[in-house]
């Protein structure tokens, strides 16, 4: 069993602060590394496979630093963000480097199980520099299986796929968490954790900002209070009943946008409501928008909760 232990780490560049105190255990099994761009992935994710090391606290692999450790180096299998691949080498070549680096008794034969684990291998001859973005991905996700590793850390896997793409690495990546691996990646996108991983960390800004079952999350997530710019031929009759509604929080007419901002404390109640008062007083809906759906504004809720 490979547990990853993030240990009040921290990463900063210069002045900038990436990650800030963070302590999180990664164990077997799928994890969704949630967060908005620039919110310190990829920073975590360098630590955890000995790219990096922490600049204050520890980011160790069953009780051992990974950092400059190459037994530690040997469990883990990385697929970066990046698309640098060396683009004369054909799909065999590029995962067979990875195979000799590792030092691997019998790199060839290890090559073409990884090739094989991805369904590269018909298409393993050709120059990568030729290869679609999800064969490009594939054949990383080869090289960074090469090894067998317990470890798989990906980082921004679904970029830029087509949706059969992403279902093809969906699929691979359960498999490799119900095979015992500890599997984590990360993404920026919330239906994409949704779909694959039961776990989820939320990092915002550097620093941990939720832990746990992703339903829990999705529910503090629908639990905030939500921000509404409604139209309508009559708002201030829409007001006056709106406020008497216990699923409104706040209210105001914004004479900039003509429009009533609304704040929802609850939001299947208000979408239930809101249809009804404005029938029941013959006012007609001209637009219904939410104002603050960014997941930007859904981390800074979660990070103030
Ligand atoms: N080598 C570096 N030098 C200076 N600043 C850096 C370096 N690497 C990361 N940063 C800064 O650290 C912060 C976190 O970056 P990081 O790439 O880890 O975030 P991220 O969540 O992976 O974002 P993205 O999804 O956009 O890659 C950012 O402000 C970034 O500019």
């Amino acid at each position: 069993m490979a547990v990853v232990r993030i240990e009040k780490a921290s990463r900063w560049f210069g002045n900038v602060v990436a990650v800030n105190d963070v302590s999180i255990d990664i164990t077997p099994g799928i994890t969704g590394l949630l967060g908005p761009n620039g919110a310190g992935k990829s920073t975590l994710i360098h630590m955890m496979s000995g790219f990096l090391p922490p600049s204050d606290g520890s980011v160790t692999l069953d009780g051992e630093v990974i950092w400059r450790n190459s037994g530690a180096y040997r469990r883990i299998g990385l697929v970066p963000e990046t698309e640098s691949t060396y683009e004369f080498l054909d799909g065999r070549e590029f995962v067979r480097a990875n195979a000799e680096l590792q030092g691997l008794p019998d790199p060839g034969a290890a090559t073409e199980r990884a090739l094989e684990t991805v369904e590269m291998t018909a298409a393993a001859d050709r120059p990568v520099g030729t290869y679609s973005k999800g064969m490009r991905q594939r054949v990383k996700m080869a090289s960074a299986l090469v090894h067998d590793p317990a470890v798989l850390l990906l980082d921004e896997p679904f970029n830029g796929m087509d949706p059969r793409q992403r279902m093809h690495l969906m699929e691979l990546l359960r498999r490799m968490g119900e095979e015992g691996r500890t599997v984590l990646f990360s993404s920026h996108i919330l239906e994409e954790v949704e779909q694959l991983a039961t776990h989820i960390e939320v990092i915002v800004a550097g620093r941990h900002a939720a832990s746990g079952d992703f339903r829990r999350i999705r529910r503090l997530m629908t639990n905030r209070p939500h921000q509404y710019l409604i139209r309508s031929s009559d708002d201030r009759a829409l007001a006056a009943a709106l406020i008497a509604d216990p699923c409104t929080q706040g209210l105001e007419l914004d004479p900039v946008e003509q429009a009533l901002k609304v704040e929802a404390v609850d939001f299947h109640r208000f979408a239930e409501r809101l249809p009804l008062l404005a029938r029941e007083r013959g006012i007609r809906l001209l637009t219904v928008s939410p104002s603050d759906e960014s997941l930007e504004s859904v981390f800074s809720y979660l990070v103030s909760a």
